[in-house]
């Protein structure tokens, strides 16, 4: 694995290695000596996938709160994502700021988002599969987001949104002191 480092403190881009012979190749996608030599979380408790059916999706921005805050590891497999991240923690060279990542099928990166980032994504393609390995369990009560076109993140997407959930409509935007519960 290679890593890069981004403009937000902690978030890192992945590159896989791929070992190539003539069935096709192998890649390694997390490695816990790796992970730690790069001070990046280590226990993942939950893999997750998520489908979406139409070029413009969008899902985000979401993070839990402490103690359930977790660090996720972001691949896209079948199709196309921009990826967006925001770093929420209080005190970091990068609070407030985001960015964003091209993942897909064929480069095949990986988005390593520490704990205490909001994350997010929108389909370039339709038919999106998307998994991702996380480090603290699903936990409802803890959940929460921010608005994807709060103007106090001033996100651009790449596409209209086509589709969004209810949920993700109706997150509240972030208020004037610019305070986050994290
Ligand atoms: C995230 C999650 C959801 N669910 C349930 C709740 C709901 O009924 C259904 C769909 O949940 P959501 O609408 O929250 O799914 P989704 O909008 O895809 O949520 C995901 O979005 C991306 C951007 C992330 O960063 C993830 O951590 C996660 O929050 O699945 C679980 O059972 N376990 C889980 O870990």
């Amino acid at each position: 694995m290679i890593f890069h480092e981004t403009s937000l403190v902690d978030a890192k881009l992945i590159e896989l290695q791929m070992r190539g012979d003539s069935r096709g190749f192998f890649a390694r996608t997390m490695c816990k000596d790796e992970f730690k030599a790069q001070g990046m979380d280590l226990d993942y408790v939950q893999q997750n996938m998520s489908v979406s059916a139409h070029r413009g999706t969008l899902r985000g921005m979401h993070y839990q709160l402490a103690p359930n805050a977790e660090a996720k590891l972001i691949r896209c497999v079948r199709g196309a994502i921009v990826d967006i991240i925001v770093d929420l923690r209080p005190g970091s060279a990068s609070f407030l700021k985001h960015e964003a990542f091209e993942l897909n099928e064929d480069n095949k990166h990986e988005l390593y988002v520490p704990r205490g980032f909001a994350h997010g994504f929108q389909t370039l393609t339709d038919n999106v599969e998307v998994t991702y390995l996380v480090s603290g369990y699903y936990t409802p009560a803890a959940e929460r987001g921010l608005r994807y076109n709060d103007p106090k993140l001033g996100i651009s997407w790449p596409l209209e949104v086509t589709t969004l959930s209810d949920k993700d409509a109706a997150w509240p935007l972030i208020d004037d002191s610019s305070r986050i519960e994290i």
